[in-house]
């Protein structure tokens, strides 16, 4: 097992790390083996409060951040960034610990990351207004300035990429932000929140609490002096968010919400580069993706070429230790684990075809039964040898060993197969449009395929979802893929690849997958108002 140093676990509050009011803490969990990492100071409204109090005075009109110049926003982005890049492992190896993703993929996400704040830290001194030609003896602009305060409540699935999505924008607008993390998954933002510090960011311009939706979460949608809340999460808690936000004020909301995104792949297509791209657009980030492709919809001529393709890849995937080469990790906790294993048995139920997997992955980590010899003799090589518990295969050996030369096991005796929620990477084919696991959200690794003929059949039954955030067609015909792209009723498609999201492209749900687009030029118009100055200014000289 990797060691990881967990350096902070308290509230940064006002660029002071501080207990909870309530001195309450909570665990965070390793997904890999179920075991507590280190307790994190538990925000509650107490705490919000606070924050919110920081965040609100740093939005000061005289404060350091409100004076500074954009550019100066701009450079202290880009000093963040290149923090970040230099403890890029330190912060990739976290989060795997915390969230389970294979350390190289988390690596990824926080260049990911970094990109997005360099991105935004180039559009701090380029938010322009406009000068307007009103009617009247009059001169009009558009001045945009930052929204005010802004709550951000993230989910588990990426932990960075979330955070820096969320707080890029709102710093080059020159917002001051309350950002908590989900419960899972609290210890990167505060690592970004140290490095926050270390950037030079004025105190209260960006708050991190760790806490729990109902209470933490709930108190900054809540909160009178939030001006706008973004959220990313499942529908469920956006439209509470939705209720929240307008309740002591009208908080400007946008929200990233979930999906059951389709992708189709048409006759033409070259069948093993279309099971490769499918293949990577269900099973991204063990399908814990907002935007996975979960539906794959093949048309007939190449179905059953492509359902056998399909099956081969998702048996080669590497399910295993996060910290080693694998492509998939544990689940995010158990309640995700238990869920995704009763979607893979109400599809087995409602007569799809299990083609590759269907089960928990139990030929995963180095755990070991604790075990127990009785009747030992002094002969025995068990009794004499020292057993190293790290080394999981010397473990067995013994066990093993005590086995062969008589002793009596009397508990344990093999490998523990049960420690950490790893799922097999599922393939379903033959499914049907009315079955739960076509119409329900999974987050797992779960791949559905269904049979197509017509390119309007596959287009009606790809929007036949209240969905809408993430669809694509594989196809050489671009008349095809362009009229796809066209009558698709999602926020991003894409042509003959999956999941390509870059800090440049916007971001975001049709339907109920959200509102608002994160990302791109759109992304920063969430975190600024704008504001209309009209003045006098006679069309003929009155001098
Ligand atoms: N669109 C996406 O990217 C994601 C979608 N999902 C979907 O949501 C399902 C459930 O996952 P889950 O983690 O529970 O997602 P949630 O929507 O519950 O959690 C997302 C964030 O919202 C917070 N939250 C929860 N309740 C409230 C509330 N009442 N007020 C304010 N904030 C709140 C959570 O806090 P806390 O950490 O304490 O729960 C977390 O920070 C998944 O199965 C998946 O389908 C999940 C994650 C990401
Ligand atoms: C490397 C990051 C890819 C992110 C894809 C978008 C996912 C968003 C979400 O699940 O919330």
């Amino acid at each position: 097992m990797v060691k990881v140093d967990v350096k902070y676990t308290k509230l940064f509050i006002n660029n002071e790390w501080v207990d909870a009011v309530s001195k309450k803490t909570f665990p965070t969990i390793n997904p890999q083996n179920e075991t507590v990492i280190v307790q994190v100071a538990e925000a509650d409204k107490a705490d919000v409060d606070l924050a919110v109090a920081a965040a609100k005075k740093a939005f000061h009109r005289y404060s350091e951040w409100r004076t500074m110049d954009a550019s100066q926003r701009g450079l202290l982005m880009l000093k963040l960034a290149d923090l970040m890049e230099s403890q890029a492992r330190y912060l990739a190896e976290l989060e795997t610990l915390d969230c389970g993703k294979p350390v190289k993929v988390a690596e990824g996400e926080v260049y990911f990351a970094a990109s997005v704040l360099r991105y935004y830290a180039g559009k701090a001194d380029k938010i322009l207004g406009n000068t307007i030609p009103a009617d009247g003896e009059v001169l009009s602009m558009t001045l945009k300035e930052p929204v005010g305060v802004c709550g951000q409540i993230i989910p588990w699935n990426y932990p960075i990429p979330m955070m820096l999505w969320k707080i890029s924008p709102a710093l080059a607008a020159g917002c001051t932000i309350v950002l908590k993390p989900a419960e899972q998954t609290p210890l990167t933002a505060l690592a970004v929140a140290a490095l926050i510090k270390e950037a030079g960011f004025p105190p209260g311009v960006v708050n991190v609490l760790p806490g729990y939706g109902p209470t933490a979460g709930a108190a900054i949608t809540h909160h009178p002096d939030v001006d706008k809340v973004a959220f990313t999460g499942s529908t469920e808690v956006g439209r509470m968010i939705m209720g929240a936000a307008s309740v002591a004020n009208l908080k400007r909301v946008t929200l990233e919400l979930g999906g059951k995104s389709p992708l189709v792949v048409f006759n033409d297509a070259d069948v093993e580069k279309a099971a490769q791209i499918a293949h990577a657009a269900a099973f991204e980030n063990a399908g814990q993706c907002c935007c996975a492709g979960t539906r794959t919809y093949v048309q007939a001529g190449i179905y059953d070429q492509f359902v056998s393709k399909a099956a081969d890849i998702a048996k080669q995937r590497s399910v295993g230790n996060p910290f080693d080469d694998v492509q998939q990790g544990p689940q995010i906790d158990k309640e995700m684990y238990t869920k995704v294993l009763d979607y893979i048995k109400a599809g087995k139920e409602s007569g799809a075809r299990c083609v590759a997997g269907g089960d928990r992955a139990a030929d995963v980590g180095y755990y070991v039964q604790p075990t127990v010899f009785a009747d030992v003799q002094d002969d025995m090589k068990i009794a004499r040898e020292e057993i190293d518990k790290e080394m999981y295969t010397k473990v067995l050996d013994y066990i093993k060993a005590g086995k062969e030369s008589g002793a009596r096991c009397v508990a344990g005796g093999d490998r523990a197969a049960d420690v950490g929620y790893y799922v097999q990477p599922t393939v379903f084919a033959d499914v049907q449009d009315d079955m739960k696991i076509a119409r329900e959200e999974i987050f797992g690794p779960v791949q559905s395929i269904f049979k197509f003929e017509t390119f309007d059949e596959a287009v009606d039954r790809a929007n036949d979802t209240n969905y809408g955030l993430g669809a694509g067609v594989i196809t050489n015909d671009i008349t095809t893929a362009m009229a796809f792209a066209r009558h698709v009723r999602a926020g991003s498609v894409w042509i003959n690849i999956y999941n390509h999201v870059t800090s440049q492209t916007p971001f975001g749900g049709f339907k109920d997958s959200g509102m608002g687009r994160e990302l791109g030029e759109e992304g920063i118009n969430n975190y600024l108002e704008v504001k209309t100055i009209t003045m006098s200014f006679p069309k003929r000289p009155l001098l």
